[in-house]
């Protein structure tokens, strides 16, 4: 009998489910969220279990309001835990560290000052024994690799939206984090863009391979990045519904991924998780 891609198992799982120890690096057990409401308390995560090993990238999708900027807030120790826990290669956060960096939607960067002064801002605090030229080349690697090798003294305030969400990458990567969260980084680009900073994100990250966890809407921009697709069920309590290997090559490009056998099936497989 043939398997179909709803029949594969997550490759390199022990006999009980999880990878072996040596090769995660994020840990959710158990994990539990709870908002006190008005009308009593609100239950938005429960019983969420999931690992992500050093070097994946895992892309979480699931309907909206079911608690994705949740779970990632948590991880990044912005939102205090309920119950369970959280941790990053073995240690069990207690709250944000240079150890997460986090791209949001919107990449809030100071308006009045350069791209560079706003990338330094991150790279001062995580390396304070470095010295300034030191620092400023970190920032300037970054800012090259993300395409603003001119705009190193643009004020923010004068950088479209694409932009402005290349300075936030740049940012993220130069802090050197061990973890790399992403919640719906492009949801606000247009479509062009959108591809394009995609292809930005996976060449820093083909070369850096930071463990990535990112919340996308868009099932083509959670296969094209993803070596995992993490579905969540919708709330109240919600949990890791089901998990989807996207078994590219890497590096990849988008036509060879679009052109892929598998990529209908995966497709498909992610709609039908999204549509019951
Ligand atoms: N501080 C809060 N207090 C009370 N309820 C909250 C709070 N923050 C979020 N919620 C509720 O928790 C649920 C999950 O919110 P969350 O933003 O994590 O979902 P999401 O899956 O990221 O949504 P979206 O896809 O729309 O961004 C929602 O019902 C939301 O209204």
């Amino acid at each position: 009998m043939s398997t179909t891609i709803a029949d594969k198992k997550t490759t390199g799982l022990l006999e009980n489910g999880l990878f072996p120890s040596n090769e995660v690096m994020l840990d959710l057990r158990q994990l539990k969220k709870v908002y006190p409401t008005p009308k009593g308390d609100y239950v938005v995560l429960e019983d969420l279990n999931l690992q992500i090993k050093k070097e994946e990238f895992v892309t979480i999708i699931g309907h909206s309001g079911c608690g994705k900027t949740t779970m990632l807030s948590m991880i990044a120790g912005l939102n205090p835990i309920s119950g369970g826990n959280i941790s990053v290669l073995g240690r069990h956060i207690k709250g944000p560290g240079p150890d997460r960096g986090v791209i949001f939607q919107a990449p809030s960067l100071m308006p009045w000052m350069t791209s560079l002064q706003n990338v330094m801002l991150g790279v001062n605090q995580v390396f304070p024994d470095a010295t300034k030229a030191q620092r400023n080349d970190i920032a300037k690697y970054y800012l090259q690799k993300v395409g603003l090798e001119d705009a190193f003294h643009k004020k923010a305030s004068d950088l479209s939206q694409g932009m402005q969400q290349r300075v936030g990458i740049a940012r993220a990567f130069a802090i050197k984090p061990k973890v790399l969260l992403l919640d719906e980084p492009f949801g606000m680009l247009d479509s062009l863009t959108r591809g394009e900073l995609q292809d930005t994100l996976i060449d820093i990250w083909n070369k850096e391979k930071i463990t990535a966890v990112m919340i996308t809407h868009d099932v083509d921009e959670a296969i094209f990045l993803a070596d995992r697709v993490v579905m969540m069920t919708s709330g109240p309590r919600a949990k890791i519904g089901d998990v989807l290997e996207i078994d590219f090559e890497r590096p990849r490009t988008r036509k060879a991924v679009l052109e892929h056998d598998d990529y209908y099936k995966y497709r498909k497989h992610l709609i039908d998780f999204l549509e019951h």
